[in-house]
């Protein structure tokens, strides 16, 4: 065993195939960026993956500490934008042409997270209907309960009033706002002997989807200050686009949850 052979360093390291030419001095930059958003995304999904395991299992305490260290990575996904703010628009646009159609779009483990946090959208699955592997893995996903359809099922083996038609919802739909939910939260949140473990469960669940919206703001400024309004090369409005994503919810009840919180 050495470094390089564990790590296959080799085929790591040999993984970084520019395609403009003459060659882009920042195109590595470009391709360095996404791998290593991709290596991260790989182990999200997997903590992500034993978290709802581990929910199942009625395993609280292991479980938040797969999600502590999802929240960790997206911490650094989210720094890492501020190397790609470093490419001037200049440079972008002298190697953007030769990306043809390709876009973030097409990145299935991104749609993996979304759609095991609860955002489905079986539309999605065309763009990799040329990927076997990826297509099996997303409608596996976009069928399988969400990370939030396991906790519910947690509070409803702890005695909290989940609703039947919650439990039993057709999991490959996308979330819709519960608003019986909401009084379940607040006996919670608001409780004069607070079941700790229970709370914070629900606030590592805010913090997931507080962190993915902080990823989501930093790519549109980044997207934004390197090609302005211009069209995304995957045929969205580009900007426009990316802002609206800004107003998807993964755990809307945990949010409502605050407005009703009295004493
Ligand atoms: C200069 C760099 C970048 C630009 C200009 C850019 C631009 C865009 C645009 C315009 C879109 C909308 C789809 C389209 O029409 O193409 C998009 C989507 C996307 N981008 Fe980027 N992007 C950049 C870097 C990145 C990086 C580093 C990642 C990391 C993985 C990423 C991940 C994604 C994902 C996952 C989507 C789909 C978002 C969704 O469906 O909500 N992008 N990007
Ligand atoms: N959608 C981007 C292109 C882009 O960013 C991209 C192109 C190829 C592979 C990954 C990409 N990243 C995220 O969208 C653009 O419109 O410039």
């Amino acid at each position: 065993m050495s470094y390089g052979s564990y790590l296959d360093l080799d085929r790591l390291l040999s993984s970084q195939h520019p395609v403009s030419k003459p060659e882009h001095h920042d195109e590595l930059l470009f391709i360095i960026q996404h791998q290593t958003s991709e290596l991260w995304l790989k182990l999200i999904l997997h903590e992500l993956l034993e978290a709802r395991r581990l929910f199942d299992q009625d395993n609280l305490g292991k479980a938040l500490k797969c999600i502590a260290r999802v929240k960790a990575i997206q911490r650094t996904m989210t720094e890492q934008w501020s190397v790609l703010g470093t490419l001037t628009p200049r440079e972008y646009a002298q190697f953007r042409g030769f990306l043809g159609n390709s876009s973030g779009f097409q990145s299935y483990q991104y749609r993996g997270v979304e759609f095991l946090l609860g955002n489905k959208n079986r539309g999605m699955l065309r763009v990799f209907e040329s990927d076997p592997e990826a297509h099996a893995l997303l409608s596996t996903l976009l069928s399988e309960p969400t990370l939030y359809d396991s906790f519910l099922a947690v509070l409803a083996r702890a005695d909290y009033d989940i609703p039947a038609d919650v439990l039993h919802r057709d999991t490959s739909e996308p979330w819709v706002f519960h608003k019986e939910l909401v009084p379940v939260f607040q006996k919670i949140y608001e409780s004069d002997d607070t079941p700790w473990g229970l709370y914070e469960a629900c606030e590592d669940l805010v913090d997931v989807e507080d962190n993915f919206q902080a990823w989501r703001f930093r790519h549109l400024r980044t997207v934004q200050r390197t090609i302005g309004f211009k069209v995304g090369t995957g045929g969205s409005s580009g900007v426009d686009f990316l802002k609206r994503a800004l107003d998807l919810t993964f755990f809307p009840e945990l949010y409502a949850v605050r407005t009703e919180i009295g004493s």
